[in-house]
């Protein structure tokens, strides 16, 4: 019904057009029948041309319109399409982009749901409203010739009738199996269109060509193609069997009833125009029982694969929220967790183990810690892009389950390790971070200058309205895109955080492990100077550059191991005493030199770096 409905919602009036036509279209053959066979009873019993001329002009207008309903029916047909289809990806879209967490796009039997509605969500309510026209016309079509026979002989009706049985339960048991095997072929598909992807993409195309690694991926894809294919033949083979087994009953049931007209017209008890209704009801009546089967089987279908269509748009947030989110405030107090335990899923290890931490308002915290030892999983919990397994994280005291995720996320400006690279231009990549800056004149010019990036973009071909693609072309003038460097996307993902100039805490993921040590320092500088009065958390492996933080922790395998500011642990001569001096020492002539911390704390040379 709700397939129905969203169709009849998207575009009532053609589909109530689609439907009258189908209705009419369904009565013509029943009509053009009856009109044979008056007409050929009367020219049998002598009737003039007065009589048959009323007949014949009825019948030549049943065939215009049996001639023109396929026309109209697939141009109502396109129109309804294009208009469910629309209205469904508008609301799948807004659905998925309502989850609050990431936790869905990790889940890969989620991903699988989300493939198929997206691909049966837009062909459903078309097909049901096609399907349901089908029915409607089969059914026409059966009440008028099994009408039409019973008036000729009621146990043939009954008979041709009964025939139908098995084959509505024939079409129904196949769409479950249809469904089942498209259900089968989801992941394979999905693991299919990966490697296409890989492929063709260019960002794969570097590696793929250095390490000739094209063959290895591309038998994967056909590996991965023959999997599905092997099922889909098989559902095909199925399908044929029990297909030819009926079509065989059904032209054994034509093939009887066919000679007993002819022998009841041979023995007089049936006229010349009996018999051509015969001949017409039979195959009628079951090519009307098939349309009427294949139709259900369709319907059945359909509404399994709309099913995960309406799962998805059903779904909900896919983290708690609360029912009256209490405003999130500036922040006055602190971020703080207590007791922070965290494991990606069930049954994985422990990625933080009992955290506690205290981010001051208006201080800076700076997290290291090996690869791998959980700092960017903390991080993502205080954006709740997760909630925590055991535990709480507050802000200002109030548990961030009790707060509107979208009302945190805006007191937050954030850079993660791999800032998105959008394929739009320049300045709709930094106006990501606040799209309110694309109607400010020279907001996102303010931002790029702070990550460093303006001159960059200055020297583009259209500046900040270059497109920064390889695989596009500008929309107006179809000029083609260019592609900035790693550490200018790295810096275009600083501007887009730096739009949220008042955002209450600023966390800054490896802000700048792409850049070159000079670049380094100069961005190293301008963040200090953002956060100088700002909450803020700070992850690097760098250690130079979260030397001044107020707090540095020590995470290791899920826990703090340190906590204090950068005299206080290296005093402790502990693990950040062993990575800043492992690390300072490239700034050292000699290995027995002493560490010249301050060199190292203005150009923040990364090596070695540290290792898990
Ligand atoms: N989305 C995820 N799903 C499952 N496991 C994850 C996910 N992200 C990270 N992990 C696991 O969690 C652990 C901690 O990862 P995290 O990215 O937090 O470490 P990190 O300290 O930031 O590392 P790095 O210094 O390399 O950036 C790792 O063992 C990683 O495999």
């Amino acid at each position: 019904m709700s397939a129905l409905g969203l169709g009849l919602r998207a575009t009532p009036v053609v589909m109530a057009g689609f439907l009258a036509v189908t209705v009419v279209s369904a009565a013509a053959p029943v009509v053009v029948t009856w009109l044979v066979k008056d007409i050929l009873d009367g020219l049998a019993a002598g009737s003039g041309v007065h009589e048959t001329f009323g007949p014949a002009v009825a019948l030549a207008t049943a065939g215009a319109v049996m001639a023109g309903a396929p026309q109209l029916t697939g141009y109502l047909q396109a129109r309804m399409t294009r208009a469910t289809s629309l209205l469904v990806q508008e609301r799948l879209h807004t659905a998925v982009d309502g989850f609050v967490g990431l936790g869905r796009f990790e889940d890969p039997e989620f991903l699988d749901r989300l493939r198929m509605a997206q691909h049966a969500g837009g062909l459903a309510p078309f097909q049901v409203t096609q399907a349901v026209a089908g029915i409607v016309r089969s059914c026409v079509l059966l009440v008028g010739f099994v009408g039409s026979l019973a008036v000729l002989h009621p146990l043939l009706a009954v008979v041709v009738s009964l025939s139908g049985v098995p084959v509505l339960w024939a079409e129904i048991m196949l769409s479950r199996r249809r469904a089942a095997t498209f259900w089968e072929i989801s992941p394979t598909e999905r693991r299919e269109l990966f490697y296409a992807t890989l492929l063709s993409s260019v960002e794969a195309a570097k590696e793929i060509r250095l390490y000739a690694a094209g063959g290895f991926f591309r038998e994967r894809l056909l590996a991965e193609r023959r999997k599905a294919d092997g099922l889909r033949e098989l559902m095909d083979r199925r399908e044929l069997r029990v297909q030819a087994s009926l079509q065989v009953a059904a032209s054994v049931l034509a093939g009887a009833a066919l000679l007993w007209a002819v022998g009841s017209a041979a023995r007089g008890t049936m006229t010349v125009g009996g018999v051509s209704l015969v001949l017409a009801a039979i195959p009628a009546v079951q090519s009307g029982i098939a349309g009427l089967a294949g139709e259900t089987g369709q319907v059945h279908h359909s509404l399994m694969m709309f099913d995960h269509y309406v799962t998805v748009v059903r779904l909900g947030p896919d983290l708690p929220t609360p029912r009256c989110a209490t405003a999130v405030p500036p922040l006055r107090d602190a971020v703080e967790l207590r007791d922070v335990w965290f494991r990606y899923d069930e049954g994985t290890p422990w990625v933080l183990r009992g955290v506690d931490l205290r981010i001051e308002a208006g201080k800076a915290l700076a997290l290291v810690g090996v690869n791998g030892s959980g700092k960017s999983t903390l991080v993502k919990l205080m954006c709740r892009f997760y909630d925590p397994t055991r535990g709480r994280i507050l802000w200002d005291g109030v548990d961030l389950h009790d707060m509107d995720p979208v009302e945190l996320r805006r007191r937050i400006a954030a850079t993660f390790q791999d800032p998105m690279r959008y394929e739009l231009t320049v300045r709709e990549n930094i106006a990501v971070g606040d799209l309110s800056a694309l109607d400010v004149p020279g907001r996102c010019e303010e931002a790029a200058r702070s990550a460093g990036v303006h001159e960059d973009v200055a020297r583009l071909p259209h500046g900040y309205s270059t497109l920064l693609s390889r695989t596009f072309r500008g929309e107006d003038d179809h000029a083609a895109g260019v592609q900035l460097s790693g550490g200018q996307w790295q810096r275009m993902g600083l501007a887009r955080s730096f739009l949220r100039a008042d955002a209450d805490l600023l966390i800054l993921d490896e802000p700048s492990s792409g850049l070159d040590p000079a670049a380094e320092y100069e961005i190293h500088t301008r963040l200090r100077a953002r956060r100088s009065d700002r909450t803020s958390v700070l992850i690097s492996h760098r250690l130079g550059a979260v030397k001044d933080a107020d707090t540095i922790a020590v995470l290791q395998d899920g826990r703090i191991t340190e906590l204090g500011d950068h005299a206080a642990l290296m005093s402790r001569e502990g693990t950040y005493h062993r990575l800043f001096t492992l690390q300072s020492r490239g700034y050292r002539e000699r290995a027995d030199d002493p560490v010249d911390e301050e060199a190292y704390a203005t150009h923040p040379l990364s090596l070695p770096g540290p290792s898990s």
